[in-house]
């Protein structure tokens, strides 16, 4: 019987058996940020240990650090200088590899990780934070931790684990015009709930997730924790190497070709037996929003909320019932032709250049709604530089939108941006329960074609219900 991909890294990865199920694994890559990193940093010193393996070791500011333009240490989080200074004096004297602040390689953790080469096929990576499936897209076994994981991660090299069980999930077909991967991993956690994975190392495969570029893949694997997984991952391919080769920290000349020889067998074998599987045909797929407080409270855009009495679990119809009137939405009422006040993309979901390139065709030649505050962060400070370098800032710019520096900045009210109070928003982001952009407001996930088409409309719409431009330039 054959194996598959999550099978195949976790051997290689076991170091002990520990009984109960539980294994003891290795640990190849250590990602910490200001936020929880700080934290883990401060519980290693206290407790008098020191890290195995420094070079392994990676440090950003992304979570808690301003996204404005001159931005310091001190940031509009009360607080908040504590947690970059405590980040990057430990890792000075931890000899970290650290992407400060004003770093050209700085950026939001699951957007400089593959950047600079960090994560690479076949590898496990870890990081105190909940999106580190987004890594999974390159073949790895990446998964969030929490702090105090990640301490022991630093002084031992390993952390204990009981093995998840596995799942497959396969996009077959091709997906429509205009429909991306965001809206297949929406639509995949609303018909299959946001705990349809629970625990579960989800593969993602079909010719839709292989037509997928790389940031696409990051897209998906970045929703699996939204979808209850323990992380989600994708076979390496040609995309993968192409990215990966020439990378900072990818091998060169030989060690690439061995690496790369060695990746070729990093894939589940055709009779891999999986605890369950889902397939879903990528051609039925349309643009997916958001009206609830949770990412499986979504319907494609141009059908209603669903009516309360659809719902046969009792618990969801209560939770749906709670969202609806945090949202200030009602069943049946349509989320398409909403009006929004503010729309942002950025995150470690779409903040990567092509989802910066899709947005700005739609932008192009055109202006945000009046009255409408529009602000787009870049994922990294090299994302943000090779838009600019392409005229994207330009387009964002002439558009009405704020054009930032990189970091999480609006996709959660913790680094102490936020929007206004009750303000309905459309975001590229993953999370939406309640006060998650700020107090009270309202977000609604969609992709970034969504978002821009929106933040022009004024209102939740698409593509199709733009004006045209009536003289191209
Ligand atoms: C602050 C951090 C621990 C958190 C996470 O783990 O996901 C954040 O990144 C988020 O998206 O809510
Ligand atoms: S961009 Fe948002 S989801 Fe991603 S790591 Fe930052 S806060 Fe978390």
């Amino acid at each position: 019987m054959g194996t598959t991909l999550f099978d195949k890294i976790w051997t290689a990865h076991k170091v002990a058996d520990l009984g109960d199920g539980d294994c003891l694994i290795h640990i190849d890559r250590i990602f910490l940020h200001e936020r929880t990193g700080a934290v883990a940093l401060k519980g290693l010193e206290q407790a008098g240990r020191t890290v195995r393996d420094p070079k392994r070791v990676f440090c950003t500011m992304d979570h808690i650090v301003d996204t404005f333009a001159g931005r310091s240490d001190d940031t509009r989080m009360p607080g908040g200088g504590d947690f970059i200074r405590a980040t990057r004096e430990a890792a000075r004297a931890n000899g970290l590899t650290l992407f400060d602040i004003n770093d050209p390689r700085q950026g939001i953790v699951h957007v400089i990780s593959p950047e600079q080469g960090i994560v690479l096929p076949g590898l496990t990576l870890v990081c105190p934070d909940s999106h580190t499936c987004t890594q999974g897209a390159f073949g790895a076994m990446a998964w969030g931790i929490g702090s105090t994981e990640a301490e022991h991660a630093m002084a031992t090299g390993t952390l204990r684990l009981s093995k998840p069980r596995t799942l497959r999930v396969r996009f077959t077909g091709a997906l429509p015009a205009g429909v991306s991967a965001k809206d297949m991993a929406l639509s995949l956690i609303g018909r299959h709930s946001a705990a349809g994975a629970k625990g579960m190392a989800v593969e993602f495969d079909g010719t839709a997730v292989r037509a997928l570029d790389m940031a696409g893949r990051m897209t998906l694997c970045n929703m699996a924790v939204e979808f209850g997984a323990f992380t989600g991952l994708i076979a390496p391919d040609e995309k993968t190497l192409a990215f990966l080769k020439g990378r900072p920290y990818a091998p060169t000349g030989a060690l690439w070709d061995r690496a790369v020889r060695d990746w070729q067998a990093l894939r589940s074998d055709a009779d891999a037996p999986f605890d369950a599987e889902i397939e879903i045909d990528a051609a039925t797929l349309a643009p997916m929003v958001t009206w609830g407080t949770s990412p499986e409270q979504v319907a494609p855009m141009n059908t209603p909320i669903p009516d309360l009495h659809g719902f046969a679990d009792e618990t969801r119809r209560k939770a749906a019932e709670k969202a609806l009137n945090y949202m200030g939405l009602a069943p049946g009422q349509s989320v398409q032709g909403l009006k929004v006040d503010a729309a942002f993309i950025g995150s470690c979901t779409n903040s990567r250049l092509s989802d910066l390139e899709r947005a700005a065709g739609i932008l192009k030649g055109r202006r945000v709604a009046p009255g409408l505050r529009a602000i787009c962060v870049p994922g990294s400070t090299a994302t943000k530089r090779a838009a600019e370098d392409r005229g994207i800032d330009r387009i964002f710019r002439e558009a009405g939108f704020e054009w930032r520096e990189s970091g999480c900045s609006m996709c959660f009210f913790a680094g102490g941006e936020s929007f206004g109070f009750r303000d309905r928003v459309i975001s590229s982001t993953n999370r939406n329960f309640e006060n998650r952009q700020g107090p009270e407001t309202r977000t609604h996930i969609a992709s970034p074609e969504t978002v821009a088409a929106s933040a022009i409309l004024g209102h939740i719409g698409g593509v199709a219900d733009l004006p045209r431009i009536r003289e191209t330039v």
